[in-house]
């Protein structure tokens, strides 16, 4: 049986779902002959590890246990007195995941999951790599931030997976990666890349209030962890980063032009997110409401779209017809159409659902067994 170490950075909606995947699929995957061996779970305070990481693994029993404990709002640091596992605190915690890295990552390899919202993990993930490790990604911002650090990420590229970073579960990263190893050069990729926007915009169309749709996005696990990250567009401004830099496009975030949905005075740095959800985004109803009526009038629906052409990301609002392919989406559905030569006149299209704990936590899941071959 093949084992494969895997440490978990971030156990909120998607790592807690990730686990109860990991677990569910035990019998699957010794069919397959693999073993997930989950030697670590973090989340932004604590690591909690198995008691000795090369041998011994945090048994089913105990994953359960951390997921009911981070269900109900508490810290990992709780698990203390449960037994059967180490808990580290603070700096104490950052020292000794990049400790388990280095004594797995040459020898049993170790498989280090970047399921956090944090800006805070590229650090430790381009050492990760550096030590032997493979490195999952449903986290976007390692990839976002500067060239220097997505130069290094990018280093060693069997070495990482980022499936979930965009289109959650959908294969767009896999299938955009086939097209570009093929040599078959894309000149165009436009989707609708943002569940929750895709979800707020058709709901909106049936007339209902945009405050009450954010909340309900939030509720179905479709949001970032602060959904003003997703009605600023700077969500999807990541997705379409991540799709131009895989495309080779040398740029940073700031040349992307970003249309957002609330005005500066409600943004992170004003007012807080409960502030935001239940004052700041009723202000914000009426304007919308009649925006989605002027694009009915045209025959046509609103939709948050991502343009990739040449060096250029775009990510806003636009009208489209309603009964064109991105009119057409419902729910939180995605859709990424890209044109290339081989798909030139017809693009390739991928769509399906693009947000949720689920289908993200199992883009993810897979990536894991898709490494499975570098590890001995
Ligand atoms: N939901 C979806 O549909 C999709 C989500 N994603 C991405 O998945 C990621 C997780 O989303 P979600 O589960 O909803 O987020 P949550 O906010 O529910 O969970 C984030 C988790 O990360 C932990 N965390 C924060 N900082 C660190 C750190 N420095 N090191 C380790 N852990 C840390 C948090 O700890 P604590 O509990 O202590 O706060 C929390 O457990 C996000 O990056 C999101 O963009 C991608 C595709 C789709
Ligand atoms: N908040 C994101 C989640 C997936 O990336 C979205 O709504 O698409």
């Amino acid at each position: 049986m093949k084992k494969i170490p895997v440490l978990l950075m971030g156990c909120g909606g998607v790592g807690r779902h990730l686990l109860q995947h990991i677990v569910s699929c035990r019998s699957l995957h010794a069919d397959m002959g693999v073993h997930l061996r989950v030697v670590g779970v973090c989340d932004s305070k604590s690591l909690v590890a198995s008691m000795d990481v090369l041998k011994e693994e945090l048994n089913d029993e105990l994953l359960s246990e951390v997921c009911h404990i981070k269900s109900t709002g508490s810290p990992l640091s709780n698990l203390g007195a449960s037994g059967g596992c180490q808990v580290f605190n603070g700096s104490e915690a950052k020292r000794e995941t990049e400790e388990i890295a280095k004594r797995l990552g040459k020898s049993t390899g170790l498989a280090v999951l970047d399921i956090s919202a944090s800006m805070e993990t590229v650090e430790i993930l381009v050492k990760a790599v550096d030590l032997g490790c493979c490195v999952v990604l449903a986290n976007k911002k390692p990839l976002t931030s500067s060239l220097e650090h997505y130069d290094k990420l990018a280093l060693h590229p069997r070495f990482i997976r980022h499936e979930s970073t965009v289109g959650a579960g959908l294969p767009v990263i896999a299938s955009l990666s086939r097209i570009i190893s093929s040599g078959d050069p894309v000149h165009r990729i436009v989707g609708s890349l943002s569940g929750t926007l895709g979800y707020v915009m058709s709901e909106l169309e049936d007339g209902k209030p945009l405050s009450q749709v954010v909340r309900a996005a939030k509720t179905l696990g479709y949001t970032e962890p602060d959904p003003r990250d997703d009605l600023s567009g700077m969500d999807v401004a990541r997705k379409g980063l991540i799709l131009a830099r895989l495309l080779g496009k040398r740029i940073v975030m700031d040349s992307i032009k970003i249309e957002s949905l609330y005005p500066e005075e409600m943004g992170p740095g004003v007012i807080s997110v409960d502030d935001f959800l239940h004052n700041g985004i009723v202000k914000l109803d009426q304007s919308i409401e009649e925006r989605v009526k002027r694009a009915s009038s045209n025959g046509c629906v609103l939709r948050y779209v991502c343009v990739i052409e040449g060096s250029s990301v775009q990510v806003g609002i636009r009208e489209v017809s309603k009964d064109s392919p991105l009119g057409r989406l419902k729910g939180s559905d995605n859709i990424v159409e890209i044109y290339s030569r081989c798909y030139k006149e017809q693009p390739l299209v991928i769509q399906g659902a693009g947000a949720g704990n689920d289908t993200t936590a199992a883009g993810v899941l897979a990536d894991i067994i898709d490494m499975q071959d570098l590890f001995p």
